[in-house]
């Protein structure tokens, strides 16, 4: 019995301080004259991480579907009704200073209303041969190398 408690004990002083981040983001697309562009956007001066490129999305809440949230983030920070399409890539990374995220992404082709800068520094659309020029999250690095060289979405 009291070996079982000193076991137990153990365990709750080695569980992770820093519980893993389930987030989700969007690669929203449409064709452009150059090929397809990729909706991107930048964090503000005053979050962590602050200026970084990164996707909109964000963090999955109890009780959601990773498609509901997501649809949930685009209406909160775009203002837009998107259809969640087919999930494309799923990337575990631990930050430095910030623990780990577990990141889901999934393509949107369509969506109503227009794209409104409800949260962001910057945002636009981007070639996908230009997103190694952004300064984008560390977590998103291998995606955007994938993107840029047309690999992720060649069936799509
Ligand atoms: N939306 C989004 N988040 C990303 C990407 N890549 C990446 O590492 N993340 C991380 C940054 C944040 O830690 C987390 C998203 O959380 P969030 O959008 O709900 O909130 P936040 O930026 O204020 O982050 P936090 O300080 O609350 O953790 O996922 C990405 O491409 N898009």
């Amino acid at each position: 019995m009291r070996d079982s408690i000193r076991k137990l004990e153990v365990r709750v002083e080695i569980a992770p301080s820093r519980p893993l981040r389930l987030v989700v983001a969007a690669l929203i697309l449409r064709k452009g004259a150059g090929g397809t562009e990729v909706f991107i956007c930048q964090r503000k001066p005053d979050q962590p991480m602050s200026l970084k490129w990164e996707f909109p999305g964000g963090k999955i809440e109890p009780g959601e579907g990773p498609e509901e949230a997501l649809a949930r983030e685009l209406n909160e920070e775009l203002g837009i009704a998107a259809d969640i399409g087919e999930r494309v890539a799923q990337i575990r990374h631990k930050y430095r200073n910030g623990g780990a995220v577990d990141l889901q992404f999934f393509v949107v082709k369509q969506f109503r209303g227009p794209l409104e800068n409800r949260i962001f520094n910057d945002m636009r659309w981007a070639p996908l041969a230009t997103l190694p020029e952004y300064d984008f999250l560390a977590a998103d690095l291998g995606l955007i190398r994938d993107l840029s060289e047309g690999k992720l979405l060649e069936k799509i």
